[in-house]
């Protein structure tokens, strides 16, 4: 019987590891890393790394509010209270500026459906389940026009909620399938850029509708599109001057990639378990 505080403080442990690689992918066209700020003249890599470790608790309190539960809309509840505080601390680390906004909502999500599962399950039922709890109605959302909300209304797009809601599409079919098969065919570090290529060419980012409109997107979409295909990492470079150039960011597809690399650590942690039952029995 494993101890609820040490299963959801492992879990905090993997969701703050894979927002550091995330950040630390390098290079990322119009985002932070490990080179530069991207087109993000308000933030930079300490800054970040600073804004993942601080949100350690925040995941820690979702997983110990949803472990062993079932998804209800009291739990949405409790999970959008811890998220919504895990906001206000990031904000007062990073004095005011949105590091990980649509991190701690998909990231948040996908660990109170670990702790739900207690780990014990794969990921696709770790999308489903994160899935089911978005689709419950969280009556204290303070009403709030966002970036993601002007570019859904102006562009009739799913922006993230609707992306956790419907079970992240985009990581079950789109992420994960191009992170297993490179990782089979290349290594961790390609399985990582290619998944986050494929995210972007793919995903209606409301980051990137909301600094470049639709022409930014589809800008976007192609450029990640043709490197994918031409499978020329070394293109991410030029890629970046261009990304920075036109003040485009693929905030929403950096969040996806954090959760895949997510769903896979918790996968690897389920079966890293599994072999050390097997070799007991
Ligand atoms: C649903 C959330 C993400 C708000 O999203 P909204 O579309 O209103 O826009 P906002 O521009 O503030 O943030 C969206 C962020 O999601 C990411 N994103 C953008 N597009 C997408 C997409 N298609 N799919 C997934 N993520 C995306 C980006 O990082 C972006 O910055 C969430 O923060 C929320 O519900 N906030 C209310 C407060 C709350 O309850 N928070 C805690 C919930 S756990
Ligand atoms: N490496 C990264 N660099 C920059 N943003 C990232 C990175 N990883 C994830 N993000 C996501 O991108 C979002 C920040 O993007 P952006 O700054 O465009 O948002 P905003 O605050 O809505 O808009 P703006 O800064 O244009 O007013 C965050 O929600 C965060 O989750």
């Amino acid at each position: 019987m494993q101890d609820a505080h040490i299963f959801s403080s492992t879990l905090a442990d993997l969701a703050v590891a894979s927002l550091v690689e995330e950040v630390s992918l390098t290079p990322k066209p119009g985002l932070v890393d490990l080179n530069d700020q991207g087109s993000h003249n308000d933030l930079d890599y300490a800054t970040m790394v600073k804004s993942a470790n601080c949100l350690h608790e925040t995941f820690s309190k979702m997983a110990m509010a949803a472990y062993g539960e079932r998804p209800s809309q009291s739990l949405r509840e409790k999970i959008g209270e811890i998220g919504r505080e895990g906001e206000n601390t990031m904000f007062q680390v990073t004095n005011g500026v949105n590091t990980h906004k649509g991190a701690i909502w998909s990231l948040g999500l996908l660990t109170a459906s670990a702790a739900i599962h207690k780990g014990e399950c794969d990921e696709l039922a770790l999308c489903f389940t994160a899935g089911e709890i978005a689709r419950f109605d969280d009556r204290y959302i303070p009403p709030q026009l966002t970036n993601g909300i002007k570019a859904i209304n102006k562009y009739g797009v799913n922006g993230a909620k609707v992306e956790a809601q419907l079970a992240f599409p985009h990581i079950r079919t789109v992420s994960m399938p191009i992170f297993k098969t490179s990782l089979i065919q290349y290594n961790y570090e390609v399985a990582k850029f290619r998944s986050f290529l494929a995210l972007m060419a793919n995903l209606d980012d409301t980051c990137l509708l909301h600094r470049g409109g639709i022409e930014g997107l589809d800008y976007a979409k192609q450029y990640a599109t043709t490197v994918l295909e031409s499978g020329n990492l070394d293109e991410l470079e030029s890629m970046n001057e261009e990304f920075i150039w036109r003040n485009l960011s693929p905030g929403g597809s950096a969040d996806l990639l954090a959760a895949t690399i997510y769903l896979y650590k918790i996968s690897q942690m389920r079966l890293s378990k599994d072999m050390e039952l097997a070799t007991i029995h």
